[in-house]
């Protein structure tokens, strides 16, 4: 019974509760039984250190037998164990307490990056808090726990521990049946012919630049990474649910006035309630998941997601409310919607009476949708401010293919390889999701052998134990110099249509993975691919330049100068943004932009 409940993600506290007893309770009433038996008798002041010393001594006991199961397993599998990470205090408490502390300032992902690089290896064990936590930036290990080995893992309890109170049912924190459920539901929305219609994308592609219009005639920069949240979040809500969300048209940070919210700019009103609380349960997450498992000791009397998750909450269930009350009146009246003319809310409403259910899964459409696409627009400004060659080069291809009015077209974007290219590198180098992970279910597996980014002596496989978390780093992956040559840290479209250069990518698709891989691949992708193209398209026909205003940025969001200092490489020496990961991508305090209209 106890069990059972434990096993059910909402039920965190009460799982860590019995995970603290099994390690604190039950050696005590062990001992205490076998004194009762033995009828032996002792002062409180002998009993205390002694009920001390078996939890320990019982502690240590599960550990060498959890290590002695694990090099009969691997042994028997023909494997070897994932390296490991040794510290100097029991447990790697100085490792996690660097690594928390080195979370603060340090450039996205570097942290681990740092450990590869010391241990010389793709994959390692952390070995936190006695907790054996994978780590990988080997693009075989990522295809094996995405794709070919796509069976022998899942979300796992841990993530869906995370994520309950934020995205509770949804899709992204789901596995087997129910996952199985919402991507049959959600498929036939982004077929060909759905996702061809261009009608959305033009009404708030024409929103967004009408607003970049005024502040360029102003020459006042503006915030790209909140206008392209608000910019993907109105037209997927119409795409998704048939309404307009219209963030677009409430108030924006004003330059030189900004401060730094959860992620980006700091908003207000109602829009500001529902960025934050977005973010912050999104923010959360990523805390959770760097503490490890034991997370619930710093929530026990309070979940943090809790009151984020009810302004999200508030937004959605009047929608949800409606479509729900809609479908019994067209029922009642007799009338059936064809399911071409259903919005993905009315097909979601026929398939369930359950709020919640519909409600999770709309959210987690929403995270997919609005996040991603805005960070990928935003660093593709970022580096079109850095790379003006690139930003003509494109414009040009634009101008080529839609003229200076026409709008982009299915058939245009297939035409248009630097568009394609520039949208690959910047997914290449700023994947929106740089960091996820996975768990291996009840039993453990052998991993394929590593990628050649460094040499192995041993060349056993690894093995992999069960009901283990394993993080991978598409953010790493598609950095390795090992896979993209040693300019991988560099900022070159060329890359994707040089055919020499290309060739690298096509013989081996996995060093490329920005939408995941396997059965679990986005389902948005294509949708993704043709809202960028339109509104980059847009955007080049009336601006030619974009300039960096990092006067405005708020200071705390600037990188810091250590960044620079010897030894450092990759990206951090030249960048001039600050990446940083909460579950997405995204620019610490935003990016402050000119843009400046063609002549
Ligand atoms: C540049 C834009 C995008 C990128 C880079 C991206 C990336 C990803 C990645 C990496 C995953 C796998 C996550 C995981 O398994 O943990 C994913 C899943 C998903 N994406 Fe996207 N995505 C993008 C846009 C979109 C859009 C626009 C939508 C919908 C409108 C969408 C809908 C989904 C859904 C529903 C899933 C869950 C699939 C499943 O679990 O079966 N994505 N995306």
């Amino acid at each position: 019974m106890l069990f059972s409940l434990t096993r059910d993600p909402s039920n965190y506290r009460l799982r860590f509760l019995s995970d603290v007893a099994h390690t604190f309770v039950v050696p005590v009433l062990i001992l205490h039984l076998v004194f009762w038996l033995r009828d032996i008798s002792l002062p409180s002041s002998r009993l205390i250190p002694l009920d001390f010393a078996f939890i320990v001594g019982w502690s240590i006991a599960k550990i060498r037998l959890r290590n002695v199961r694990q090099n009969r397993e691997a042994r028997s599998l023909y494997a070897r164990q994932i390296p490991r990470v040794i510290g100097k205090w029991p447990g790697n408490i100085d490792v996690l307490l660097k690594m928390m502390q080195a979370f603060k300032t340090s450039y996205v992902a570097d942290v681990y990056l740092q450990l590869f690089i010391e241990h010389q290896c793709t994959t390692l064990n952390l070995r936190l808090l006695w907790q054996d936590t994978i780590i990988t930036m080997d693009q075989e290990h990522a295809k094996f726990v995405l794709a070919t080995g796509f069976q022998r893992f899942w979300r796992g309890r841990s993530q869906k521990e995370r994520l309950e109170t934020f995205l509770g049912t949804g899709i992204f924190n789901r596995d087997d049946e129910v996952w199985k459920m919402h991507r049959t539901t959600a498929r036939p929305f982004f077929a060909h012919d759905r996702i061809r219609d261009f009608q959305i994308f033009e009404k708030y592609t024409a929103h967004t630049l009408s607003i970049l219009s005024t502040n360029a005639a102003s020459h006042t920069p503006c915030e790209v990474q909140d206008l392209y949240a608000r910019f993907t979040l109105d037209a997927a809500s119409e795409f998704l649910f048939g309404k307009n969300l219209d963030t677009l048209s409430l108030p924006f940070p004003v330059a030189g006035d900004a401060t730094m919210g959860v992620k980006g700019s700091a908003m207000e009103g109602t829009w500001g309630d529902f960025a934050e609380a977005f973010e912050s349960c999104q923010q959360n997450a990523t805390i959770r998941a760097r503490i490890g498992q034991n997370w619930p000791l710093f929530e026990l009397l309070k979940d943090k997601n809790q009151r984020h998750a009810k302004v999200i909450h508030d937004w959605l269930d009047p929608l949800v409310r409606k479509a729900i009350d809609d479908r019994l009146g067209a029922h009642k009246a007799g009338v059936e919607i064809p399911i071409p003319e259903k919005t993905f809310l009315q097909h979601l409403a026929d398939t369930t009476d359950d709020p919640i259910v519909i409600r999770d899964q709309l959210l987690s459409m929403l995270l997919a949708s609005r996040d991603t696409t805005a960070c990928v627009l935003t660093y593709i400004t970022y580096l079109m401010a850095l790379h003006p060659d690139v930003a003509q080069k494109l414009r040009a291809e634009v101008l080529e293919h839609c003229g200076p009015t026409a709008p982009g077209t299915f058939d245009s974007f297939r035409n248009m390889k630097y568009m394609r290219a520039v949208i690959n590198e910047t997914l290449r180098l700023f994947p929106p999701v740089p960091i996820n992970a996975r768990e291996c279910r009840r039993e453990g597996c052998v991993l394929p052998p590593s990628d050649p980014t460094f040499p192995v002596a041993d060349n056993r496989p690894l093995y992999m134990p069960a009901n283990t978390v394993i993080m991978y780093f598409p953010l790493l992956t598609q950095r390795n110099q090992a896979l993209w040559g040693e300019d991988a840290d560099e900022f070159d479209p060329e890359r994707w249509i040089q055919p020499e250069r290309l060739k690298k990518f096509v013989s081996n698709p996995a060093m490329f993975t920005p939408f995941s891989a396997g059965p679990r691949i986005c389902i948005g992708q294509n949708y993704a691919y043709n809202e960028m193209s339109y509104f980059l398209v847009r955007l080049l026909q009336q601006f030619d330049r974009f300039s960096l205003s990092q006067e405005y940025q708020p200071q705390e969001s600037l990188p810091p100068p250590e960044w620079k200092s010897p030894g450092r490489n990759g990206r951090q020496t030249f960048e001039k943004v600050w990446p940083a990961a909460a579950m997405t991508l995204y620019v610490k305090g935003g990016v402050w932009v000119k843009f400046h209209r063609a002549k």
